[in-house]
């Protein structure tokens, strides 16, 4: 049995320039493991804490030195010698340690990296790659939503919906999924130029042009895909992350872009107008992650022929997600590792998701690295979808990359999802 021998934590630099942790993990078999933990932008209010350390100065109160700390001393000491290949009990002895039910007191980020870096460490122990550790039988290669045009709190445009995405639903294998992506990519760069408008990308990599509304960026994109040569809604559907939440103010939906408001009733109503008139095939936190009736009334209204995935409102919560459930809210989940702060808790919310047949979207953050930790963990749980971001900046490819890599790997027995997780009418 492989023991934990060392743990190390060090700050370095996430794709924004802010300070995130990376944690070093060796094995006494001299296996190793490293993880990078991502940072949100447009976060939930009841995602564990990322423990910032708010000192003047330095990284502009942003560093990450606290966590760190925790990670070199009092969690190397209560993890030093621990079987390598028992994460649970790894995991609830990092929960307990904390002893907050939010991950406040050591920070979620100090958790994660050494959850991630552990069964990174072991995977390498036993010789396998972490998707295939996780999961032997692991082939599945997921559907990537890909995100091409930035708004919200990922650019300064005046776009009010954070993402626009395309799905490449008809693609053969996942590397043609890549391509596809890439060549409607560019494509929307020369049609963004052509029409006056900036090519500048937001953080995930997708363009930020100056345009008011959510039709215009769907008409851009349904334009991209069917110029490139592909059937809209058949070879590439349209996926969005409004992130509600940002702009759900006083009980009505505040479109600063639009310079409009709109009540939950007419705010889903659009919502439902935008999916019969665009290829839409997902849409997560199209309401705010306060708004239950908006929830009831969007799941009802558009539940049988949509995706409608659940990020600030389940925050990669077992007991969020299972609330979810029961109420009948939403019919998928994001999964974003740094939600909840340690593996076994994010596997977890995966099985109650797919045991309730709920959709699954491994996620990444706003705020990434070149870790590429989550596109294993999209094949080695079989969770059918990814969200990663754009076709250009490495944050972003280094998961596509990875995922090629996997695909090849896999060789004949590889699987592509496809459409067949959307279970959309
Ligand atoms: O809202 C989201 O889904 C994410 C990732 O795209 O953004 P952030 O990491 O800023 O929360
Ligand atoms: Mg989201």
């Amino acid at each position: 049995m492989p023991t934990i021998s060392t743990v190390h934590a060090r700050e370095i630099l996430d794709s924004r320039g802010n300070p995130t942790v990376e944690v070093d993990v060796r094995l006494d078999d001299d296996s190793f493991g490293r993880a990078a933990v991502p940072s949100g932008a447009s976060t939930g209010t009841r995602e564990a804490v990322e423990l910032r350390d708010g000192e003047a100065g330095r990284f502009h109160g942003k560093g990450v030195r606290r966590a760190v700390d925790a990670v070199n001393g009092e969690i190397l000491a209560a993890v030093r010698g621990l079987d390598a290949l028992d994460q649970a009990g790894l995991d609830r002895i990092l929960i307990d340690l904390d002893g907050t039910p939010t991950k406040s007191r050591l920070g979620a980020n100090a958790t994660l990296g050494v959850s991630l870096a552990v069964v990174k460490a072991a995977a390498a122990s036993a010789r396998q790659p972490l998707y295939r550790y996780l999961d032997a039988g692991s082939a599945l290669l997921p559907l990537p939503l890909m995100n091409i045009v930035n708004g919200g709190a990922h650019a300064d445009n005046p776009l009010d919906f954070q993402e626009f995405m395309i799905a490449p639903i008809g693609a053969e294998s996942f590397f043609d999924a890549v391509r596809m992506g890439s060549e409607v990519f560019h494509t929307l760069r020369g049609a963004l130029k052509k029409a006056g408008q900036n090519t500048n990308v937001g953080d995930e990599g997708g363009f930020a042009p100056d345009l008011r509304t959510a039709e215009e960026a769907l008409t851009f994109v349904t334009q991209a895909i069917a110029d490139t040569g592909y059937k809209p809604g058949v070879d590439i559907a349209i996926a969005l992350d409004p992130a509600a939440s940002e702009f759900f103010r006083d009980g009505v939906y505040a479109y600063a872009g639009e310079q409009r408001t709109r009540t939950v009733e007419e705010h889903v109503a659009y919502l439902v107008e935008l999916a019969a008139a665009f290829p839409i095939v997902s849409i997560e936190d199209g309401v705010a992650q306060d708004d239950f009736a908006g929830w009831t009334e969007l799941t009802r209204t558009l539940g049988d022929r949509c995706q409608l995935v659940g990020d600030d409102v389940f925050c990669t919560n077992p007991a969020l997600l299972r609330q979810g459930i029961a109420d009948g809210i939403s019919n998928a989940v994001l999964v974003k590792v740094n939600q909840i702060g340690t593996l076994t808790e994010t596997v977890s919310t995966v099985r109650i998701a797919q045991d309730a047949g709920y959709g699954v979207v491994m996620s990444h953050r706003s705020g990434e690295t070149e870790d590429t930790t989550i596109a294993d963990l999209a094949v080695g749980l079989a969770c059918g979808q990814i969200k990663t971001g754009s076709l250009s900046r490495s944050d972003r490819t280094s998961k596509f990359n990875q995922l090629i890599r996997i695909e090849e790997e896999l060789g004949e027995a590889a699987r592509y999802a496809g459409r067949t997780p959307l279970r959309t009418a």
